[in-house]
């Protein structure tokens, strides 16, 4: 990871109605139902870096209000290259990006005061305490009320877990309390939008938890959350939506669920008389049956009632000790939509 440096929400001048998630250019455009209730819609949205990579190549991503979105692939596959262009910190080659209904990067000083951004790790003052921080944060933005600054700098503290280490200096906090500070920042205003890039990075197990608790508890109130990662365990975690990007093209989005349910899932048969077993499947029109080492059967699950499996199982004297349909997870998805392992040095 590199300096870290965060992207903030600073110069904006009129607030933006929260009614008003398409102006007057999108009414012109063939708009479809999904992109109406979208906080985040590109349309072949496409950067080509001065060196000549393709770092985003025609993206057309579909973020639904109230989402936790997950932004999911290996690294360099563009995650962060979309990001920065959607926050408008860099242009497209090609292609649009609207944000709450508005077209980035000309809307940004309407669209970004509702957005909480944290990319590629917070920048802190490692002088100044974590409270010091977060007041000089929220001075620098002009659409803040000083006269709630204290109030609203303690809540962001006490909502990341950070009150109690509120006043040690920044340069003694440990990476997930800096992570947790960078949240806090975001949150010193409520959004209708969180941006995360990877933030849970860098964070070990409990660290991590802490900060997916936090974000289901901010999609529990309505903020719509966007987040990068690498880790498909984690989107399956605490996402409701995700997209799979891979070598700056996207592969696929939808729900975790319908991405997970478009691979079917394994029949498993555990049972000492494995060979008769998978006699019995074959003849009951299962297919590819393996006798797996450890002495398991297992099948692609069946479409018909899994009760009559059983049962015939049964008639046939096999001695079942467990019977099921293993679920597939989302890297089974990823590994049949890519035909590759979702293997990322982390
Ligand atoms: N400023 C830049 N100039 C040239 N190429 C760049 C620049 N930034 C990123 N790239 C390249 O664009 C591609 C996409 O990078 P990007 O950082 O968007 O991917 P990522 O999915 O966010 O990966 P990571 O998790 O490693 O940040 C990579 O091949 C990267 O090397």
């Amino acid at each position: 990871m590199g300096e870290p440096s965060t992207t903030s929400v600073t110069d904006a001048t009129s607030a933006l109605d929260a009614t008003s998630a398409t102006d007057a250019t999108s009414a012109t455009d063939a708009t479809s139902a999904l992109e109406d209730g979208a906080v985040i819609h590109t349309r072949a949205l496409t950067k080509r870096y001065r060196g000549g990579q393709l770092a985003v190549d025609g993206l057309d991503l579909t973020v639904p209000a109230g989402s936790v979105f997950g932004f999911l692939g290996p690294n360099g596959s563009g995650k962060t290259t979309t990001i920065r262009m959607l926050m408008g910190l860099i242009a497209p080659t090609s292609g649009a990006a609207r944000v709450l209904g508005q077209p980035m990067p000309r809307a940004s000083r309407t669209v970004l005061p509702h957005v909480g951004a944290l990319i590629e790790g917070p920048a802190l003052y490692g002088f100044l305490s974590g409270r010091e921080n977060l007041t000089r944060y929220d001075a620098a933005d002009p659409t803040a009320d000083p006269r709630t600054r204290r109030s609203r700098v303690e809540a962001a503290l006490e909502r990341v877990g950070l009150a109690a280490a509120a006043g040690k200096k920044a340069k003694a906090y440990s990476l997930g309390m800096k992570q947790r500070l960078g949240l806090a920042a975001a949150l010193l205003q409520p959004r209708r939008l969180l941006v995360l890039d990877e933030p849970t990075n860098g964070l070990d197990p409990q660290g991590m938890r802490e900060i997916r608790a936090l974000i289901r508890e901010l999609a529990a109130e309505g903020t719509t959350v966007f987040l990068s990662s690498h880790l498909l365990d984690e989107i399956e975690q605490v996402c409701t939506h995700a997209a799979v990007m891979a070598q700056g093209r996207l592969i696929t989005q939808g729900t975790v669920s319908d991405l997970a349910a478009g691979t079917r899932g394994r029949l498993v048969v555990t049972t000492p008389d494995a060979a008769e077993a998978a006699r019995v499947l074959k003849e009951r029109g299962v297919g590819d049956v393996v006798v797996t080492d450890d002495g398991r059967v297992t099948g692609e699950a069946p479409d018909g009632e899994l009760a009559d499996l059983t049962a015939a199982l049964v008639e046939m004297g096999v001695r079942v000790r467990g019977f099921g349909v293993e679920r597939a997870s989302l890297e089974d998805a990823f590994v049949a939509l890519t035909g590759e392992g979702f293997d990322v040095a982390g």
